[in-house]
């Protein structure tokens, strides 16, 4: 069996999801796990009513509430016939769940609440994608992955329980493939033993549909994109990127640990550990070779460019010039940890030591308030992180050349600086 798993833009719209019903028509013969993200940018506008909810703005979140609302209608609407009214029925039914939470008042923690909206855009899609594939006559069936995938109640990063699931996936999945029909069911999103919706971290379908290919040993795991394959920069900033057709497990790793957007950076670890290969195929014309990545070696990579934009670097400095130590490093650690903070990059000095992060405003206030009892600290916005792997004159000539650089590293295979 095999897993598939398309993501938010190549289901933004009533054409790309029966641009995705062509698709699988093409493999009639093949055992299907079908894992869908949300319609579009459908989370991030789930974001924004949950953030309204929180700051007391009922009528605002009930109001955008009701845009997804009519979206998801609409394109069950215009995609359904015969399978129209059980489609809604499902789809009133998530709605009815979020709209009685939004007329209460907030009572827990913001991820509490942010897991039980933002997941519903997964449950929205799938019916819609369920009902469209039956309409079109493919037997499949639509699984809420709250009763798979059970995790921990770590909202908004939740951590699955490989026992637990696994468990439901022998005996819940398993048995819907041996009756020949498609699975279709939700990335992102599991629950806990209380049945609480909880989330997988951001962009997390990937993980899940490679968390479905580990639990079934599958024989591959094909992620479609609105992309030709992995390229060697993101084609939206770069638009002479290049292909690439082959690459290892641990190169995708090196470039979703450095801000490569195109898979999540969870996703190879599961594969890798049952040496499933993973392929990148574009949505768009599935004819395209893709991108096979799996254990072998990468031979004649070009230069593969990743761009962060929006970083900020924080400078932090002993009060007494006294030299940074382990217990500083250990600290430091320890609040970023607490504030749920990653750096981006770090750089140690005698006396200082210079970190980059994303630009989580709220974070990284509080991080500097706490960290600024130990240290000066200096904060300096607008920054681009730009990491050259494998780097040859032309691609640092072109990239950082010509750029005001505050850090820059270098190592045998990549070269990375932080720069406005
Ligand atoms: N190295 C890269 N190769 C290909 N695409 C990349 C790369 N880096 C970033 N991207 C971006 O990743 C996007 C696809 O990923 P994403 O938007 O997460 O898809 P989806 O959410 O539909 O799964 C592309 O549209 C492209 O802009
Ligand atoms: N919908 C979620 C999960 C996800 O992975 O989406 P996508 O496959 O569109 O990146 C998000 O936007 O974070």
């Amino acid at each position: 069996m095999k897993v598939y798993k398309f993501g938010g833009a190549s289901v933004n719209s009533a054409e790309r999801v029966s641009n995705i019903a062509a698709i699988l028509e093409r493999f009639p013969d093949e055992d299907l796990v079908i894992v869908i993200s949300a319609m579009g940018k459908t989370t991030n506008a789930l974001e924004k009513v949950v953030q309204a909810y929180y700051n007391n703005e009922k009528e605002q979140a009930l109001q955008l509430f009701e845009e997804i609302k009519k979206q998801h209608i609409t394109t069950a609407k215009y995609l359904l016939v015969t399978h129209y009214l059980a489609c809604e029925a499902r789809l009133k039914d998530f709605f009815t769940e979020v709209e009685w939470m939004l007329h209460d008042h907030p009572v827990r923690e913001f991820d509490y609440y942010y897991d039980q909206v933002v997941s519903i855009g997964e449950l929205l899609s799938t019916c819609i994608v369920s009902a469209y594939l039956s309409e079109r006559g493919i037997a499949n069936e639509w699984i809420d992955v709250r009763d798979i995938f059970r995790t921990d109640d770590n909202f908004r990063d939740a951590n699955i329980n490989w026992d637990y699931t696994q468990l439901q996936i022998d005996t819940k999945i398993a048995p819907i493939l041996q009756s020949k029909k498609w699975v279709i069911t939700q990335g992102f999103i599991g629950a806990t033993d209380e049945n609480e919706s909880t989330t997988l971290g951001r962009e997390g379908s990937d993980y899940s549909a490679a968390l479905f290919a580990n639990m079934l040993n599958a024989e591959s795991l094909t992620i479609w994109k609105d992309v030709e394959s992995v390229m060697s920069a993101d084609p939206k900033k770069i638009p002479d990127a290049v292909p690439i057709h082959e690459l290892s497990y641990n190169e995708v790793i090196e470039m979703a640990y450095y801000g490569a957007q195109v898979i999540h950076p969870k996703t190879i670890k599961p594969l890798q550990n049952r040496n499933i290969p993973l392929y990148v195929k574009c949505f768009l014309d599935a004819d395209l070779p893709g991108t096979v990545i799996r254990d072998h070696m990468n031979k004649d990579l070009p230069p593969i460019i990743v761009i962060k934009e929006n970083q900020v670097m924080m400078e932090l400095k002993t009060k007494d010039f006294s030299f940074v130590g382990d217990a500083h490093a250990y600290q430091l650690y320890q609040w970023f940890n607490e504030h749920s903070l990653r750096p981006t990059l770090t750089q140690n000095g005698a006396i200082s030591l210079i970190f980059a992060f994303d630009n989580w405003e709220e974070k990284i206030s509080r991080f500097s308030s706490a960290a600024a009892e130990v240290f000066d600290v200096h904060i300096t916005p607008g920054l681009t992180l730009t990491t050259i792997r494998h780097y040859n004159q032309a691609a640092l000539d072109r990239y950082i050349g010509n750029k005001e650089i505050l850090v820059r590293q270098q190592t045998l295979k990549n070269v990375r600086a932080l720069h406005r």
